[in-house]
């Protein structure tokens, strides 16, 4: 079959290689109990990949093995994709101010300092937590401090994405937000993975699900799209290559309707993120018309 992302599993694969886990095994201490043992999983490019199970099973455990920030016990880890984590717990005491901290780690990732504190204090006002910019970290509450962390996990523009329970503590807004970044994320590459107490977290498209249940991972089918039943948008499409991966994960249906022309139904929920998704690719599609769709999912 065709590789449907050519571009970015190339380039990701070629640069760092997926992070993959080998017969993980880890448990903490000399004689502990094995938290984990025999797993196996790749993170691929451009994949959203679901951790979950019971409090207590090893979920965070398996995330900081694939952020590397942890290392397994037995087994082997191999890829070194750029990687961005947003632990459990994010280190909040740290002397900066919002915008300092996340302007610092923007010039570590390779902007100059202009350009460095513009893509801070956007992802800042993008989480509807600009007014807080220049507060010091040590005094931001638990939420705005929330927002920071998924900030900076974003500004990595990173190749594997780690999120463990990122959305708790987020307003209604930015949970949205955070939703819209992942969508983002996995239509320009990037591996997804993310553990949420909500089962309903990025339903509909999510591809794999690991459940850790007595150790090992057990892999399920996903949950069908949500907002499948509700109302459709299509979005009429010209462009020059194959529609891109990320935004054919979101879309119900895609008709090729003439010369590079496309048809593409999407729950109406969705068509912000398709939209994004088509317009930021490179080299971007150009949008010949929106609407609602029919009952036959017709403009
Ligand atoms: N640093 C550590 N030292 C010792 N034991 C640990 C450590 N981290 C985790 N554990 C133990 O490993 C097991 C799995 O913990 P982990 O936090 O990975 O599970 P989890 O599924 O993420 O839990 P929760 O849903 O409660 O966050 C638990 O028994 C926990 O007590």
């Amino acid at each position: 079959m065709e590789d449907p992302l050519p571009g970015a599993r190339e380039r990701t694969v070629r640069m760092h290689g997926a992070l993959r886990l080998e017969g993980v095994g880890r448990r903490y201490g000399l004689r502990g109990p094995w938290v984990l043992r025999g797993v196996d999983l790749t993170a691929d490019p451009a994949t959203l990949i679901r951790v979950e199970g019971a409090n207590g099973t090893g979920k965070s455990t398996l995330l900081r093995l694939l952020a590397r920030v942890d290392a397994p016990t037995e087994g082997r880890v191999t890829g070194r994709p750029r990687t961005a984590h947003v632990p459990e717990r994010f280190p909040a005491a740290l002397p900066f101010t919002a915008l300092g901290y996340l302007t610092h780690l923007a010039a570590v990732h390779g902007l100059d300092r202009t350009a460095a504190e513009r893509a801070a204090g956007d992802w800042l006002e993008r989480f509807g937590a600009g007014t807080h910019a220049r507060t010091p970290m040590t005094r931001l509450s638990k939420g705005s401090s929330q927002k920071v962390a998924v900030a900076q996990a974003l500004l990595a523009e990173p190749e594997l994405l780690i999120l463990d329970e990122a959305w708790t503590g987020l307003d209604t807004d930015a949970r949205a937000e955070l939703e819209r970044a992942v969508a983002e994320r996995t239509a320009a590459g990037t591996a997804v993975v993310f553990v949420d107490h909500d089962p309903r977290r990025l339903a509909g498209t999510t591809d794999v699900v690991y459940a850790v249940r007595d150790g090992t991972l057990h892999r399920r089918v996903p949950q069908p799209a949500a907002g499948a039943d509700g109302p459709h948008t299509v979005v009429e499409v010209r462009g020059p290559s194959p529609l891109p991966e990320g935004a054919l994960r979101l879309v119900v249906s895609a008709e090729e309707t003439g010369d590079r022309t496309h048809r593409l139904t999407v729950p109406a929920a969705r068509s912000d993120v398709l939209l994004r998704a088509l317009l930021t690719a490179s080299p971007p599609w150009h949008v010949v018309g929106v609407g609602p769709a029919d009952r036959e999912g017709r403009p």
